[in-house]
């Protein structure tokens, strides 16, 4: 049954069970204690009174919120280890199909336990989308976000931490998973969940839902605020904001009905980011593009920034009304 699945739907019931495997190796990493933070700006360790604050945070996180200033663009051995355990266990069942990851990892070694090579059974018996069919290894792309959420991750705010793997084919985004390693279900002992999305087949682990009509939540930054990222947001007029971390946790809010839109109009994000959140999103009838409207391409040769921003609705249907708002008043950057 698994080998005659189509190469796509393999690989996205594949990268279920590396995003598993990576989730605990993130929840472990967090459990030794020591993060291994360096600042990638200046490939270097974190100024000592960033780390203090950091411990700081972690310890006290439900009381003390005192974003970063700067830039944030941490990296932690959670980042390394679990792009380390996805690239490794894709690649090996998957030699021919390009993987693009977030982190920069030198090339050592992965431990034999780290490369899972399970699928997702659920995922397997699917009915493939009949453009996805005849999808060969040079059609696909496999975008990795080992963590996203690193400032989060670093300040000891787990819940907006996710492990993203999307699948492009063809230069679009169409499969896609979304691991939440340190989501409880109630049962302490049982942390992570894993949500996912293929276009025209449908989505799992999660129940979808909408914001109950006549309420405007957005949904946008909590460690990246600027000028332009704030007006956007006025300009909508909102009940009300919900600033979170990380790319995956803001889609999944839309997806479980606790915001309608996602927006950060100002550069950023990269390409490994939003081609996950992106899939599961569209599997679920909502949509994400740039703030011009244009879906961004996820070919191998595409650039990784996502230059013009982000605008994600959770109903297709609404993205016009909050492009149209947003475009009168925030100019996007390019
Ligand atoms: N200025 C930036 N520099 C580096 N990464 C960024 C920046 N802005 C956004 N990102 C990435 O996009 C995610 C969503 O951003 P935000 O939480 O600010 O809305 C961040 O968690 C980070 O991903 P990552 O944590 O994987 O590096
Ligand atoms: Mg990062
Ligand atoms: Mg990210
Ligand atoms: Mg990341």
């Amino acid at each position: 049954m698994a080998q005659s699945a189509p190469l796509f739907i393999r690989i996205v019931a594949s990268s279920i069970a590396a995003a598993n495997k990576a989730g605990k190796i993130v929840r472990d990493v967090m459990n030794k204690g020591d993060l291994g933070i360096i600042d990638k700006q200046t490939n270097s360790l974190p100024s000592f009174v960033t780390v203090m604050l950091s411990r700081l945070q972690i310890r006290f996180a439900s009381r003390i919120l005192i974003p970063f200033q700067g830039k944030n663009d941490l990296q932690t051995e959670g980042d390394r280890s679990a792009q380390r355990c996805i690239l490794a266990s894709i690649s090996k069942q998957f030699p021919g199909v390009t993987i693009i990851g977030e982190e920069e990892t030198d090339s050592c070694e992965v431990p034999a336990d780290w490369i899972v090579t399970e699928s997702d059974e659920h995922v397997l018996k699917l009915d493939c989308p009949e453009e996805y069919q005849s999808a060969t290894e040079s059609d696909i792309v496999v975008w990795v976000d080992p963590l996203d959420g690193t400032a989060e991750y670093t300040q000891g705010f787990l819940d907006h931490v996710t492990i993203l793997i999307g699948i492009a084919v063809r230069n679009r985004a169409v499969g896609g998973v979304i691991h939440q390693p340190f989501y409880s279900s109630g049962d302490s002992e049982k942390l992570g969940r894993t949500l996912w999305g293929i276009v025209g087949a449908g989505v799992g682990g999660f129940t979808p839902a909408h914001v109950p009509d006549g309420k405007r939540i957005i949904t946008t930054t909590r460690s990246h605020l600027t000028p332009t990222v704030q007006a956007a947001v006025d300009a909508i007029n909102p009940d009300q904001v919900l600033k979170v971390g990380g790319a995956g946790h803001k889609v999944l809010l839309l997806l479980e009905g606790k915001a309608n839109a996602y927006m950060y109009p100002t550069p950023g994000t990269k390409r490994w980011d939003t081609c996950a959140p992106e899939a599961v999103l569209h599997a679920m009838g909502g949509k994400l593009t740039d703030m011009y409207g244009n879906f961004y391409s996820y070919a191998k040769d595409t650039p990784v920034a996502n230059s013009d921003g982000v605008l994600a609705t959770a109903k297709a249907d609404d993205h016009k009304y909050y492009l149209q708002v947003i475009s009168s008043v925030v100019k996007p950057a390019s």
